[in-house]
């Protein structure tokens, strides 16, 4: 690839068309910035160029600065790394720049990339140009001052904060956008817009001298109040949210100018905290799932898939067929009856509605997306389909007689898939001669709403079959993430220690509702308890006996489960469970459980001494997330995940681990592989094997490497993989 750099053509019409080149985003790199700055200053300084046209190569403005060199940052803790961009560049450079500049944006122009195209005294886009500020979502604030002026200071906080970005024609109406014209008039009208500007002909601008979209200070800090107040909710341990606020307000009081500066010095704090650490580190994270040896290297062209099968129209099975049909991908839905079917198809309408009402799909597209499903009680539909996904119950005949009735139903070509989440998939296809095209496609509950989707291989499984799952996975919006053929596959095997040891918990003394409040504080949604009631004890009581199976030596048997099913206690689905469930209220703890819980105590009698034991909410968090971190380990050494940050990011998006905080192996790295290890050690010496540190921990803590150092082939058994 060419190095990135910055082009300069001048016109006969006295134009200078400066040209961002860094495929494939544009991302402003350090020569980018370096570029820019010679680019401006010569065009400037010379005497035939009148005007400026900025824009990006290859149909995309910019992404924005480099993301790379906050990970330099990060790596080297030196915070010098970081060039001037906004000072130097976007104010004295381009915005008080002698000669007009116009941005000519098409693609996108995010973060900085906006950034510098609001430095300019006019912005021309093509249509559906994508804007946004989504700095928050790395840990540091964006260009804070000119987008509120530009589109008002509600709507600005609400891009920023939510990170959320807008189309050139919504940008067009707020006034961020002056004009949106055809990706091929686009370089021709805003070399007219800037030779108009430079004959007075259209208003020369500065972004930052605005002061008329702002409203007045007391209606500014009325709104800025607001938005403290919620992000203190939405956003409660990542700073980034209430110092981007706080440099808004000081550009109001004091000036854009002096809003800039205090932003640059705020920017420069954030960057060197935990918190963009772990965002930067899953960004990033994110994007190498894609990047699979031995499948996505190997020249192979994914094929493509227009009609899939789901069969069973439970909550998985209806929530699979959603994702699919919202994605314009044909979906037959097969039921073994006509009242099963039925249901499957009202969950799947009740679906597509459901993000009708919470404004996330159009009418129009409901329809559409509806019109993608058919609901069959037999195979007839499927000679001609391209990939099968099985969802029915976790039964291991019932599953292997549908894989050997779909080998002779479905064409030779289809991918035969299981949503199975503890089933061991060679056992699934035992029946088949098909074992080349079984493979687990694991969705997360709700399977419409969940971004996870862990593709399951075995030794066999054939990699134009991986790859052509991982390719529908991401035209059904998931983040699809290759792993390894074992018990709970990668996101339940580490996590299955979860619930468990908050169970042990329990059993010592801890009390239900502190644990989920110290979870709940440390950055996850909910609770392993809240989690428990959502999931169902029927569920909870079926899992735990597979990894009691799989697992024997590191299992705690807690009574909790069957205790809450014996006294009716189902969880959420029965409005019964450790909390209370009232339609428009938040579930609340439930005292009358205290009871069984005290029953639960006297069952397993494992408190010291026959006494409670006395934690802090540190404590609580490390002795439930540390076995996680430990299991973690294990699925590392064995190959099961492709590398250390699959596993973060898989943690992120199946068990909503906060991704501020990097991931379950990168949080542990940063809380450090020996103080987990020597934590682990210490209770198992008190409390038993459940938290005996495996090998791999072991190792890396005594020799000091972090856990998410690359295993050697030699560790590993590469055969699951
Ligand atoms: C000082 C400033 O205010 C600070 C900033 O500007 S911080 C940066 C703000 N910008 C962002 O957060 C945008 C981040 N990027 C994205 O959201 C998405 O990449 C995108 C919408 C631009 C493109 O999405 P998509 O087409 O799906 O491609 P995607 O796979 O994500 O990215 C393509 C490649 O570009 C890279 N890339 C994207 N944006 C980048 C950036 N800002 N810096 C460095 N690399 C970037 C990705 O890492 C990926 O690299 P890979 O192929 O080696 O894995």
């Amino acid at each position: 690839m060419a190095a990135p750099r910055v082009t300069m053509e001048v016109g006969n019409d006295g134009v200078a068309i400066i040209t961002l080149i860094n495929p494939p985003v544009n991302a402003l790199a350090i020569p980018i910035v370096a570029g820019l700055k010679d680019k401006f200053e010569e065009a400037t300084s010379r005497d035939d160029v009148k005007a400026i046209v900025l824009t990006g190569n290859g149909g995309r403005f910019s992404g924005g600065f480099d993301i790379n060199v906050f990970q330099k940052v990060h790596g080297a803790g030196d915070v010098s790394l970081m060039p001037d961009v906004s000072v130097e560049l976007v104010v004295n450079l381009i915005e008080d720049c002698k000669k007009p500049i116009v941005a000519a944006v098409e693609g996108l122009a995010l973060g900085g990339g906006l950034e510098l195209a609001m430095g300019c005294h006019a912005r021309i886009a093509a249509p559906k140009t994508q804007l946004g500020l989504p700095e928050l979502t790395l840990g540091v604030i964006p260009g804070t001052q000119r987008l509120p002026r530009l589109v008002g200071l509600s709507k600005a906080i609400e891009m920023m904060l939510l990170s959320k970005s807008i189309t050139s024609e919504e940008g067009w109406k707020l006034g961020l956008i002056d004009a949106v014209v055809t990706s091929e008039e686009l370089l021709k009208v805003s070399r007219l817009w800037a030779l108009d500007i430079a004959a007075r002909r259209k208003p020369w601008i500065r972004s930052l001298h605005r002061t008329d979209k702002l409203g007045s200070l007391s209606e500014a800090r009325e709104v800025l109040k607001l938005a403290r107040l919620q992000a203190k909710k939405t956003a409660p341990n990542m700073p980034q949210h209430q110092a981007c606020l706080d440099v808004i307000e000081e550009g109001i009081v004091h000036g854009g100018y002096s809003g800039v500066l205090k932003e640059a010095k705020v920017f420069k704090e954030l960057v060197m905290l935990d918190t963009s650490r772990g965002l930067v580190h899953v960004f990033f994270a994110q994007r190498a799932t894609s990047k699979v040896p031995n499948v996505t290297d190997i020249g192979l062209k994914p094929r493509g898939v227009r009609k899939v099968a789901v069969i069973g129209g439970g909550l998985m099975g209806s929530g699979i067929a959603t994702a699919h049909i919202l994605n314009n991908i044909y979906v037959v839905l097969k039921e073994v009856n006509s009242e099963y079917l039925l249901k499957g198809i009202k969950t799947i309408e009740a679906n597509v509605r459901g993000l009708v009402t919470r404004g996330k799909l159009t009418q129009d597209k409901a329809n559409n997306a509806l019109k993608m499903l058919k609901g069959v009680l037999d195979y007839s539909e499927f000679k001609d389909v391209d990939m099968v996904i099985e969802a029915v119950i976790e039964s291991v005949p019932l599953k292997q007689k549908i894989f050997s009735e779909l080998e002779k139903a479905c064409p030779p070509h289809c991918i035969l898939a299981t949503n199975t989440s503890t089933i061991d998939l060679n056992i699934v296809g035992e029946k088949t001669s098909s074992q080349d095209r079984i493979i687990g496609a694991h969705f997360f509950s709700p399977a419409h709403v969940m971004p996870l989707l862990e593709i399951v291989r075995t030794e066999r499984t054939s990699a134009q079959v991986i790859l052509d799952l991982m390719t529908v996975g991401k035209i059904i919006k998931k983040v699809p993430v290759v792993v390894g053929n074992c018990t709970g596959f990668a996101v339940n095997r580490a996590f299955f220690p979860y619930s468990q040891s908050a169970r042990l918990l329990v059993s010592l003394g801890v009390d239900v509702f502190r644990i989920d409040s110290a979870i709940r504080s440390f950055g996850l949604p909910i609770g392993p308890f809240q989690l428990l009631d959502l999931a169902g004890y029927g569920v909870a009581a079926a899992t735990s006996k597979e990894f009691d199976k799989a697992f024997p030596d590191r299992s705690f048997q807690s009574p909790l489960v069957d205790l809450l099913l014996k006294s009716g206690r189902n969880g959420k689905a029965n409005g019964k469970g450790l909390y209370t469930y009232e339609k428009g209220s938040k579930p609340k703890p439930d005292p009358s459980v205290l009871p069984i819980i005290e029953e639960c105590r006297r069952l397993s009698n494992i408190m010291p001494g026959g006494k409670p034991i006395s934690v802090t909410e540190k404590e609580i968090v490390e002795m439930i997330l540390f076995p996680v971190v430990n299991e973690s380990c294990r699925v590392l050494e064995e190959g099961i995940v492709v590398r250390a940050s699959d596993l973060d990011d898989a943690s992120v998006l199946g068990m909503s681990f906060p991704s501020y905080r990097g991931g379950i192996v990168f949080w542990a790295d940063a809380v450090g592989a020996n103080y987990v290890y020597t934590s682990l050690k210490k209770w198992s010496q008190l409390y038993g094997n459940f938290f005996k540190p495996s090998r791999f921990l072991e190792e890396r803590a005594t020799k000091g490497i972090p856990l998410s150092a690359p295993v050697s082939s030699s560790s590993t058994s590469r055969a699951r993989l």
